[in-house]
């Protein structure tokens, strides 16, 4: 009868990377001062029996690392181990816990590059394990539940944080230590409850199975870099990042990606010089940047990120430049991705 059971019972990965899901605080009282990337793939997993209900479950550690420090190799690590899963007969979905702070870089990397329509979710908490009213129990149910129902195929990775399940490409961190976090400027594809997901949308961009990209066929990533636009700011950030290598440059622009008359000049330059640059914004809730509004785009031949923030206009224009060094394909990649 178990053999039966276990038998219809989809096949889920846990792939665990870190963060604050396996965190550890030294009392209850600590939801915000605790050390995060401490607790193995297996506690995780044997902390919430009931993911034996939902999948026949087994874990895998690819790193123990908050968030914060995962680099281009740890991308291309776990995207590779991701592929390699997504492709054996006997996994059904796939699931990776990972710190919140750069989980929507994450996210938003493994979108473009899987080649598969296998459930991709990848999930993490705000609380650590051992503080009063964890987050990452539910989380992990939550995510478990939609890595294994076949409605979550083809969606393109998905995130689950606080009940709602989000696209991974849209997702963002936008606030801290709460535990609603995790929020997107075009609202999230559905929700999860007592293990059931509820659809209500689908992402309009192009992701995995549609992608140009794959993570195969990728062996390295370009540096780009990231400068913040603010009243009073200069161009000395802006030529550091270029003269230490960096392919592009992201400004993370005020308001509509407009840049500062100090910095014009040298980004104009740096594009001369062969520097991509692609104007973002950091406004908070979502910002939206066109071309030619704010700054003459065509002349300068930069490109804009429209509604990509900062951290992930990185990571596209990193996944791009594996391919081209064209500014319009790139723009034209920043317009369907
Ligand atoms: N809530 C978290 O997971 C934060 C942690 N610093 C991380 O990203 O690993």
């Amino acid at each position: 009868k178990e053999a039966e059971t276990q038998q219809k019972l989809a096949n889920v990965v846990i792939l665990a990377t870190g963060g604050t899901i396996a965190g550890a605080g030294a009392s209850a009282a600590n939801s915000a001062t605790y050390q995060a990337a401490k607790v193995g793939v297996d506690k995780l997993i044997a902390g919430v029996p009931e993911l034996a209900e939902l999948a026949n479950v087994r874990g895998e550690q690819v790193m123990q690392i908050a968030s914060e420090s995962i680099s281009n190799d740890d991308l291309l690590k776990l995207g590779k181990r991701v592929a390699e899963l997504a492709e054996s007969k006997d996994v059904d979905g796939i699931v990776i816990t990972h710190g919140t702070d750069t989980l929507e870089e994450t996210a938003y990397f493994l979108n473009l590059v899987e080649k598969t329509d296998k459930p991709i979710v990848v999930v993490g908490s705000m609380r650590p394990g051992t503080a009063m009213s964890a987050d990452g129990m539910l989380n992990l149910y939550n995510a478990v539940a939609v890595a294994s129902d076949k409605q979550s195929r083809g969606k393109g990775v998905l995130v689950t944080m606080n009940d709602e399940i989000q696209s991974g490409r849209d997702v963002s961190k936008s606030v801290n230590i709460k535990t609603e976090a995790f929020k997107s400027a075009w609202g999230p594809m559905g929700m999860v409850v007592e293990g059931k997901s509820y659809w209500f949308r689908l992402p309009a961009k192009r992701h995995t199975v549609n992608s140009e990209f794959d993570i195969k066929q990728i062996s390295s990533l370009p540096q780009v870099d990231i400068a913040y636009g603010y009243g009073n700011v200069t161009d000395t950030a802006y030529k550091a990042l270029a003269q230490n290598g960096a392919k592009a440059l992201i400004h993370a622009g005020t308001g509509n990606g407009s840049v500062s008359s100090r910095v014009v000049p040298a980004l104009q330059e740096l594009r001369k010089n062969g520097v991509q640059i692609i104007r973002s914004s950091h406004v908070n809730q979502g910002g939206f940047v066109l071309r030619n509004a704010e700054q003459p785009d065509d002349k300068n031949d930069w490109v804009v990120a429209h509604d990509l923030n900062p951290q992930k206009a990185r990571i596209l224009a990193m996944v791009a430049m594996t391919k081209t060094q064209d500014s319009k394909e790139l723009q034209r990649i920043f317009w369907e991705y």
